[in-house]
C-alpha cells in the first residue's frame, strides 16, 4: 500500500530535471483542458528535452491562470497564435474530439509536431485525410511527427501483457472499463454529440485499441452494439455506456463494455484473453513421445489496462491436459498460475532490454512522451502508433457507432 501511494505521489509530483540547453522541444498547449496537466505538464517536468513553453485558451484569463499555476512562461490569445509562433516546435491538442481534426490539420500545415489526444478525430474519413496529409510523408525533408496520445499503450504493463498473448490462438477476449458517475457531469464534453462525445469515443476506445493489439488484426465485423444514454431528449446521440461484440479474422470473438456513469467505487479496467487449446511439448524429460500429447489452454488477464500506474496485475493461468493420442483419453490435468507486474521495462523482463529504462513512477503519459521525443529527435522507438493504426482505430469506432444505431460522430466542416 505504501509502495503504491509513494509511486502515485511521485508520478503526480515528479522530480524536475534540468533542461537541455539547445535541444529541448518547446511545446504549446491548445486549450486549458483538464487532461493537460497530467498528459503533458507533469511528464515534461522529468524530461530533460521537453519544455512547456506556451498555452492559449478561448478565454485569456483562463490561460493566464493555467500558466501561472503550472509555470508556463508564455500565454497566447488564440490557438492559431501558438501555431504561428516560430519558438514552438510541438503542440499538445486536448480539445474536444470534434476539434481534433481541424487543429491537427492546422498544426501539421504549420510544420508543428503534434501530440493529439485520443480519439484522434471524429470519424475514419477524417483520420484518412489527417494522417494522409502530404506534409507528413516520409519523402518530405523533415516531416512533422504526429501521434494519437494513446498513453496506456506505452506503459510496460500493457506491453508485458501482450507478450504473454499469442494473437493467432486467441479464441475470446472480454474487456471492461469504467469511470465513476461523480467524475462525469451531464454537461461535460463527454456527452456532447456536436463535440464528438460518447462513451465509446472517450473510454471504449481504450478497450477497442487493446482488442486490436491482442488479435494483432482489425475486426471483421461488429456483431452487436447496445448503448445506454441519459434518455433526456437532449443527449440522445451520446452513449453513457455500451456493450459491443466483435468478430476477428481468426474466428475469435471479443466483447467490450464501458460505462462513464459507473458506480461510486473505481473498478480497474480488465482484459481477459482466452486462448484456444494448443499442443505444447510434453512435460518431463523432453524426449519425443509417440503415444501422448499435452495441450494447453491459456487465460491471460490484465487488470488495469487504462491507468496501470495506479495499480495493475497480470494473471496467467495455464490449464494442461495430457492425453493419449490413440483415443484422446485424458490421462492427467493440471494448472500452472502466475502473476506479474511491470512498472518498468526492466521489471517486464529481459525481452524488453532495448526499451527505455524509465522509473517505476513514470505514468503512461511519461512513457509516451519519451517515445514522442525519440521520434522527433530521429532516434529509434520501441513502441509507436502509426497513422495507419489510428485510421484503423477510427474504423472500429465507426463500425460500432453504426451498429449501435447512434450513427457516426459529426464530420468537421474545416477544409
Ligand atoms: N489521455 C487521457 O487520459 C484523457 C484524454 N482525454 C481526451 O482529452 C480531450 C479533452 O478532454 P478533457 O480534458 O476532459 O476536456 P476539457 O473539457 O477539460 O477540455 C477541453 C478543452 O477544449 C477547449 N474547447 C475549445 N472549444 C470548446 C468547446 N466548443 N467546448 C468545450 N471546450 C472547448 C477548452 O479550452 P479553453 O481552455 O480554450 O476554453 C477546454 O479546455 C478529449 O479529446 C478527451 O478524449 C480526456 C480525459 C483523459
Ligand atoms: O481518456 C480517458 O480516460 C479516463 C476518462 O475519465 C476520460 O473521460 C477519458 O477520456
Amino acid at each position: 500500500m505504501f509502495g503504491m501511494l509513494s509511486r502515485i505521489y511521485t508520478a503526480i509530483a515528479p522530480p524536475t530535471v534540468e533542461k537541455s540547453k539547445d535541444g529541448a522541444i518547446r511545446f504549446g498547449i491548445l486549450g486549458a483542458a483538464k487532461i493537460a496537466p497530467m498528459a503533458i505538464v507533469v511528464p515534461a517536468k522529468s524530461h530533460p528535452e521537453v519544455v512547456v513553453h506556451a498555452i492559449s485558451a478561448r478565454d485569456r484569463g483562463r490561460a493566464e491562470e493555467f500558466a501561472k499555476k503550472h509555470g508556463i512562461p508564455v500565454v497566447r490569445d488564440t490557438y492559431q497564435e501558438i501555431l504561428d509562433d516560430p519558438d514552438i516546435d510541438a503542440v499538445f491538442i486536448p480539445l474536444p474530439n470534434s476539434l481534433h481534426y481541424e487543429w491537427a490539420v492546422r498544426s501539421v500545415r504549420a510544420g508543428k509536431h503534434v501530440l493529439l489526444e485520443k480519439p484522434s478525430v471524429d470519424t475514419a474519413a477524417e483520420a484518412e485525410i489527417l494522417f494522409g496529409l502530404s506534409q507528413l510523408a516520409s519523402s518530405q525533408p523533415s516531416p512533422p511527427i504526429i501521434l494519437e496520445a494513446f498513453h496506456n499503450r506505452f506503459h510496460p504493463a500493457v506491453q508485458k501483457f501482450l507478450s504473454l498473448v499469442s494473437p493467432a490462438d486467441v479464441a475470446h477476449v472480454h474487456t471492461d472499463s469504467m469511470v465513476p458517475w461523480w467524475l462525469t457531469a451531464r454537461d461535460n464534453i463527454e456527452f456532447n454529440y456536436a463535440l464528438g462525445g460518447g462513451s465509446m469515443m472517450m473510454l471504449g476506445t481504450y478497450n477497442f485499441a487493446l482488442l486490436r493489439m491482442i488479435f494483432a488484426a482489425e475486426p471483421a465485423e461488429c456483431v452487436s452494439c447496445e448503448t445506454r444514454g441519459f434518455g433526456d431528449g437532449v443527449h440522445d446521440k451520446c452513449d453513457t455506456s455500451f456493450r459491443a461484440q466483435f468478430r476477428f479474422p481468426n474466428g475469435g470473438t471479443a466483447d467490450a463494455m464501458s460505462t462513464m456513469r459507473g458506480s461510486v467505487w473505481w473498478k480497474p479496467s480488465e482484459a481477459r484473453v482466452t486462448h484456444r487449446e494448443v499442443v505444447v511439448p510434453n512435460d518431463g524429460d523432453g524426449k519425443a513421445d509417440p503415444l501422448h500429447e499435452t495441450v494447453r489452454t491459456r487465460v491471460v488477464t490484465l487488470h488495469g489496462f487504462v491507468q496501470a500506474i495506479a495499480w495493475h496485475r497480470i494473471d496467467v493461468k495455464d490449464t494442461f491436459v495430457l492425453r493419449a493420442k490413440a483415443d484422446g483419453r485424458t490421462l492427467r490435468t493440471w494448472t500452472e498460475a502466475s502473476s506479474h507486474k511491470a512498472y518498468t521495462y526492466a521489471e517486464a523482463g529481459p525481452e524488453f532490454a532495448d526499451a527505455a529504462p524509465g522509473e517505476p513512477w513514470w505514468m503512461s503519459y511519461r512513457w509516451q512522451l519519451e517515445e514522442f521525443v525519440n521520434r522527433v529527435k530521429g532516434r529509434p522507438t520501441q513502441f509507436w502508433i502509426s497513422g495507419e493504426d489510428s485510421i484503423n482505430q477510427m474504423r472500429m469506432l465507426d463500425m460500432a457507432y453504426e451498429k449501435s444505431g447512434l450513427g457516426l460522430r459529426p464530420m468537421s466542416e474545416f477544409r
